[in-house]
């Protein structure tokens, strides 16, 4: 229950191809983040997947495309765009509204209300919200019907530092009970922290799929850093095995295509003292760069979590390296 299957998904705006039959699965259970540069197609991948835009391709929800999806709310809750929320309405009355228009019991109004902390605030008017209480208002409503699933698409704009730490804590938790998450950003340091799966795309294209730490792992070389009073006999031990050597401005040198305990032992057979080895981990961000083969629109916003970072997250633990910044974006959520 909760499978997502996205086949050939196709949108062509004035000749050029936003969505470029991508075909990807999401399933439940886990965090999926849906990670590309802006631009790269995942408002309209999201929106194709609803049926909100005409295109090419299928998604199928448990099979079942999601225009034939009976009381769709309570089963699957999206959040895609910044929408204005009615002028005059509380948070509550248009939770309640929403609730109504879609046979859902009205005590779930505040059942959400509490789950996304907006309680205190529930009859106010959310044109007085700042954009992070706008954010916990569209999850508030797409969390409504009860549903399996969640599709939100970049729900951590305008949230503070303590608000992204909320909104991962919930979305895992919400995932650990077997539903389904399919969440999109373009900030990698957050997806390395939130997502246990990825959905990587870049110009409308599929890029990778499958766990974060496989995408960090396959997409990057294994190096290892070594620090010698006797580069020169390394690197010509190494090279005697086939393996390179980079030299380094500060004097150490890079070995790429040798694990560390390879590097150690020929090391030693060769006589060379060691003053370091370390294997290199790569960062989502070399990954990514590594799979794409660059992209300069996306550069700009590159975050900084490592591959220790995504093991800190899992364990529990703070990141050494906080993301790096949260884009902010027009209105609130719907
Ligand atoms: N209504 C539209 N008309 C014309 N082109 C569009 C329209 N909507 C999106 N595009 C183009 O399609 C491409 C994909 O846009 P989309 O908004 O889906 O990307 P995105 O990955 O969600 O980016 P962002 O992170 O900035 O939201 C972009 O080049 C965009 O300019």
């Amino acid at each position: 229950m909760g499978r997502i299957e996205a086949r050939n998904l196709t949108k062509i705006y004035g000749g050029k191809r936003a969505v470029d039959d991508l075909s990807f699965s999401v399933e439940p259970g886990v965090v999926t983040g849906f990670l590309g540069p802006n631009g790269a197609g995942k408002s309209t991948t999201m929106r194709l997947m609803l049926g909100l835009d005409h295109g090419g391709g299928q998604t199928r929800f448990d099979g079942q495309p999601y225009s034939r999806i009976t009381h769709p709310m309570r089963h699957v809750g999206a959040v895609l765009e910044a929408k204005a929320f009615h002028p005059t309405r509380t948070a509550r009355n248009h939770l309640t509204m929403l609730a109504a228009a879609n046979g859902i019991p009205r005590q779930r109004v505040d059942v959400v209300l509490d789950h996304v902390g907006l309680t205190d605030v529930a009859g106010h008017r959310p044109k007085t919200f700042s954009l992070g209480m706008g954010q916990r208002l569209g999850l508030a409503s797409a969390l409504l019907g009860d549903p399996h699933t969640l599709i939100l698409d970049e729900p951590a704009n305008g949230l503070d530092p303590q608000g992204i730490t909320w909104l991962r804590n919930f979305l895992k938790s919400f995932a650990s009970t077997g539903r389904t998450v399919f969440v999109s950003s373009h900030l990698l340091a957050e997806m390395g922290l939130m997502a246990d799966r990825l959905v990587v795309i870049g110009r409308g294209r599929l890029i990778a799929s499958g766990e974060v730490q496989d995408f960090v792992r396959k997409a990057s070389h294994t190096a290892v850093l070594v620090r010698t009073p006797q580069a020169d006999r390394l690197t010509e031990a190494l090279r005697a095995q086939q393996v390179w050597a980079e030299p380094q401005g500060d004097g150490s040198l890079v070995v790429n295509g040798l694990d560390q305990a390879k590097v150690g032992e020929l090391a030693f057979s060769a006589g060379v003292v060691l003053h370091e080895l370390t294997t290199r981990t790569a960062t989502l961000e070399e990954a990514f760069l590594e799979a794409t083969g660059g992209s300069e629109e996306y550069v700009a916003q590159l975050g900084q979590a490592t591959a220790e970072d995504v093991a800190a997250a899992r364990r529990g633990q703070p990141a050494a390296s906080a993301p790096s910044s949260v884009t902010s974006s027009s209105g609130e959520s719907r």
